[in-house]
């Protein structure tokens, strides 16, 4: 089976001389959803830059569902990876410019050639998998900072990626708005990396966790795992919150997982 995504060996330095990553390797299955977890500047952003091409490694491949981004990369094979991968910043501004919702939301399927029909489901679904079907006609900037989050969210999901990055996915999220966002990952089969320091909202997500810390890769294993070992956390600036137990049981174990099916 081809990987969703193949780290080889991947250095990367900043133009000013600052290396982020040093030889990473990763592997990430069709369908898996791992939590890419470190303290500040680990290096995790910068991870998450290199799987549409924003950045390219100084040294080793990335690869996405085969497609090789190197640095001399055609135009065409960037544009299909960035097709491919769908990545939600941390920051909705990133991602929203257009005077209303829905027309933010139909930007990327219309790049990608999708028109009529298919282009107005689009828009529904995505808007409806992140409940935010009422605001379509509001103009991004006037929407609240959760709000306009969602709609980010929905901008990606409309491109329907093979693969979901998400930077901090539940940052600023009310609890509600944080649930419904689980239920919708949880609920699609697509790859998913989740860049975040909610180790919580992590377990809940993932099966499995790679740990970053000064641009190397530390650890790499199912989740409750890595995030049961107090050393291993310690060692690398993780700490689970204040009274928050991991479950004794795997959540994601058949039958054992809950589940609402996304309104999609
Ligand atoms: N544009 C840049 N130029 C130079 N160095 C940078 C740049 N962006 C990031 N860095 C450095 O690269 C390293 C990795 O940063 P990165 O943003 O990837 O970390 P991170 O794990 O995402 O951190 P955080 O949890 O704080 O978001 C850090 O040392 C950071 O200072």
């Amino acid at each position: 089976m081809t990987a969703a995504v193949r780290l080889e060996g991947v250095s990367f330095a900043y133009p000013d001389g600052r290396a982020a990553l040093h030889r990473i390797d990763l592997t990430v299955e069709p369908g898996e959803r791992v939590a890419v977890l470190g303290p500040n500047g680990a290096g995790k952003t910068t991870l998450m830059l290199h799987l549409n091409g924003i950045l390219t490694a100084t040294e080793g491949s990335v690869t996405v569902g085969g497609l090789e981004l190197s640095r001399g990369a055609s135009r065409d094979t960037v544009r299909e990876v960035r097709r491919r991968v769908g990545i939600v910043f941390q920051d909705p501004d990133d991602q929203l410019f257009m005077p209303t919702v829905a027309q933010d939301v139909a930007f990327g399927p219309v790049n990608f050639g999708v028109t009529g029909t298919a282009l107005d489901e689009r828009v529904h679904d995505a808007l409806t998998a992140v409940d935010m079907t009422a605001h379509s006609d509001r103009n991004p900037a006037h929407l609240s900072v959760g709000q306009r989050r969602r709609v980010a969210l929905a901008t990606v999901l409309a491109c329907a990626p093979d693969v979901l990055v998400l930077d901090e996915p539940s940052s600023n999220l009310d609890p509600v708005a944080r649930r419904k966002l689980a239920d919708v990952l949880l609920g699609i089969a697509t790859t998913q990396l989740l860049v975040t320091h909610d180790l919580p909202y992590a377990a809940q997500l993932c099966t499995r966790a790679v740990i970053l810390d000064e641009g190397h890769l530390v650890a790499d294993g199912p989740i409750l795992e890595l995030l049961g070992d107090p050393a291993l956390l310690a060692q690398h600036r993780l700490e689970l919150p204040w009274g928050f137990r991991l479950p004794a049981t795997d959540p994601h174990s058949p039958g054992e997982r809950s589940v609402t099916p996304p309104t999609r």
